[in-house]
């Protein structure tokens, strides 16, 4: 890794098929970092965060993420990638016929945990952090759509992320809950992991200012300020 930062993309070409759908990508990202991911539809916010976790091929142009080089990322090594990536999304995207607790020792089992009472002891632990500790033994249908996404938080929190990704974490969300989850998010980045949030909200943006980057006309500008959004 270079220095402290945790994504380094250095002219970076991303394609989508054979569409260019962003050129000349220059970007950082240190620990610790909140940086909100705006731009309008179609602009490239979600084709950002896949070459990021290794989902989009990067070919042209150096890229670096939690320690590995994104070019030509052998396949083999997109697992270990993941595992140093947190993936929020929209959709909450949990397991709907298993418990709160059974959706994270599934993952926990898929990445290689096997002791059970570290496995326990985890659960918790990740679940303590995003407030939802009593809920353990609920289905996801018994919870809120804020709970949801709290719990699958709480998964991508499961491996020690070096930094999260969260793809319109609060599109399904009403304002309040919406909030409450960008505050949990903030808070994880104050605790030293990196969060870049994509988002169409700017309500929430105003609410919650911090460094914005802003995907536009085929380019990603750095640094865009709050007035300009
Ligand atoms: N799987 C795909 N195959 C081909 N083209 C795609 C694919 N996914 C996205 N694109 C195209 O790539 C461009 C960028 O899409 P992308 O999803 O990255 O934008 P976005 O900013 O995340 O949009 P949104 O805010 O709607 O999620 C768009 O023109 C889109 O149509």
């Amino acid at each position: 890794m270079i220095g402290k930062s945790i994504i380094k993309l250095n002219n970076v070409d991303i394609f989508q098929q054979k569409n260019k759908v962003l050129s000349k990508v220059n970007l950082h990202i240190d620990k610790g970092d909140f940086v909100w991911l705006i731009g309008q539809t179609g602009s490239g916010k979600s084709s950002l965060l896949k070459v990021i976790y290794g989902d989009l091929p990067l070919t042209i142009g150096d890229g670096h993420a939690c320690g590995y080089s994104l070019f030509k990322l052998p396949e083999k090594d997109i697992p270990f990638l993941r595992r140093k990536l947190g993936i929020v999304f929209q959709d909450f995207q949990l397991l709907t016929d298993r418990s709160v607790e059974h959706n994270l020792q599934f993952v926990m089992r898929a990445t290689g945990w096997t002791d059970p009472k570290l496995i326990a002891d985890r659960t918790l632990d990740v679940l303590e952090k995003v407030g939802l500790r009593s809920k353990l033994k609920k289905m996801p249908h018994e919870l809120s759509g804020g709970e949801q996404q709290r719990v699958v938080i709480a998964r991508a929190l499961l491996n020690d992320p070096e930094i999260i990704l969260a793809d319109e974490p609060t599109g399904n969300l009403d304002p309040e809950t919406s909030e409450e989850i960008v505050l949990l998010l903030k808070q994880i980045s104050q605790a030293g992991t990196a969060v870049v949030v994509a988002t169409h909200d700017y309500h929430i943006i105003r609410a919650f200012p911090s460094r914005i980057i802003k995907c536009e006309a085929g380019k990603v500008l750095e640094d865009v300020q709050l007035a300009q959004v």
